[in-house]
């Protein structure tokens, strides 16, 4: 027993993130706020170094400038001390390099919840973010958890209020997750749709370009409402043919997170949308995103998951021929507004 533990001192739950961007850095936040002792794992050693300069004040200025951490974050680029004795692990790094990490730490994970904050579809796979997890992983399904929603990582840096939602199918590990990541300013929410909260977060990037491009392109409030409303019904058309439920997209992972990210300058995707619909090429978009924007790689793949389920995603096929450079945003828009008549809804 500890010398705390001796004294009657709480014992603090310790949590590895591993991957210290943006959205890590401050789940790391939530997480410590919440209690824990959090291990945030960086893959440079240098930016491991930098967060930890002031172990009283740790800092992530590459990601989150001005922003002190609690001294219960710790920084490191050595994965096995990130994940020593841990009751949960979070997953902080971008769809696209998940798969390649998690096959790296193969066999390190220990048996207890393992959360993905990534929201994408893997372009070499059209996987989903958690479907990359269980995968490469290996770690069984009742342990992996969605975490998604209305969270843009500055606002929740800034302890701004926000809630969320956790997904698994064993509602009971969801809960666990849950107390250990509540604080007075970020609730959690629960939900069983795992994939439905998957498919919520990756499709809602995809739109937030939409909404970007038609922004960029001049349109105004009716067009980019628009935009979101018919994006929110074609990614629900995508949900439900890929057995999601319907009511995931009229939550927090659906409706609630297009409209954080399609209304603020904070949202990567939403700049790389703008710069788009103002006739950025896709490497330029990309660079005015400031941060990884996941829509722009992952819309391709979305577009062919849903030829392979047979459903129409028209807002997606015009994101995709624009950021693959085969058509501009006057044309896109042309297009979808051309359509056969067709009913309101998914
Ligand atoms: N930021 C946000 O507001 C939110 C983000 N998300 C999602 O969270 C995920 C992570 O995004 P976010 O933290 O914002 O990303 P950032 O752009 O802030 O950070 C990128 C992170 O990816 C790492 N990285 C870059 N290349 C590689 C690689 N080859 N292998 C492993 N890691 C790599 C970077 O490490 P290094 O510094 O060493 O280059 C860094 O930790 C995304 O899927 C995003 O959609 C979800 C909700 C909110
Ligand atoms: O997912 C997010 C907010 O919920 C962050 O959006 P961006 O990745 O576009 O910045």
């Amino acid at each position: 027993m500890t010398a705390a533990a001796h004294q009657g001192a709480p014992v603090r739950p310790r949590v590895a993130v591993l991957g210290a961007g943006a959205w890590g850095s401050a789940m790391a936040l939530v997480l410590a706020d919440a209690g824990a002792d959090v291990r945030l794992w960086a893959r440079r050693p240098e930016l491991a170094a930098r967060i930890g300069r002031d172990p009283l004040r740790p800092q992530n200025p590459d990601y989150l400038p001005g922003v002190v951490l609690p001294p219960t974050v710790s920084a490191t680029a050595d994965v096995g001390v990130a994940l020593d004795g841990v009751e949960l692990v979070v997953l902080a790094v971008p769809l696209q390099r998940l798969r390649e990490q998690l096959t790296g730490w193969a066999g390190r994970i220990p048996a207890v919840p393992v959360v993905s904050l990534a929201k994408g579809v893997e372009t070499a796979t059209g996987r989903f973010a958690t479907e990359v997890v269980l995968e490469a992983s290996g770690v069984p399904e009742d342990r992996v958890v969605a975490l998604s929603g209305p969270n843009l990582a500055a606002e929740i840096a800034a302890r701004d209020p926000a809630a969320t939602v956790l997904a698994c199918v064993d509602e009971d590990v969801a809960h666990r997750v849950a107390d250990l990541c509540t604080t007075p300013v970020f609730r959690p929410y629960l939900s069983t749709d795992r994939i439905g909260v998957d498919i919520a977060g990756a499709c809602k990037n995809v739109v937030a370009l939409a909404v970007g491009i038609t922004e960029g392109a001049g349109h105004g409030a009716n067009a980019r409402a628009a935009i979101l409303t018919r994006g929110l019904a074609e990614t629900t058309r995508l949900g439900l043919a890929l057995g999601a439920n319907e009511s995931t997209f009229a939550g927090l992972a659906g409706v609630g997170d297009l409209v954080a990210t399609c209304a603020s300058p904070l949202s990567r995707n939403h700049r790389a949308g703008i710069a788009l619909g103002r006739g950025a090429s896709t490497a330029e978009a990309l660079l005015a995103a400031r941060g990884t924007a996941e829509g722009v790689a992952s819309a391709p793949a979305v577009l062919a998951r849903a030829r392979a389920a047979g459903v129409r995603m028209p807002i997606t096929v015009e994101v995709v021929a624009l950021v693959e450079g085969r058509t501009t945003a006057a044309e896109g828009a042309e297009r979808l507004l051309s359509r056969t008549r067709t009913l309101d809804g998914p």
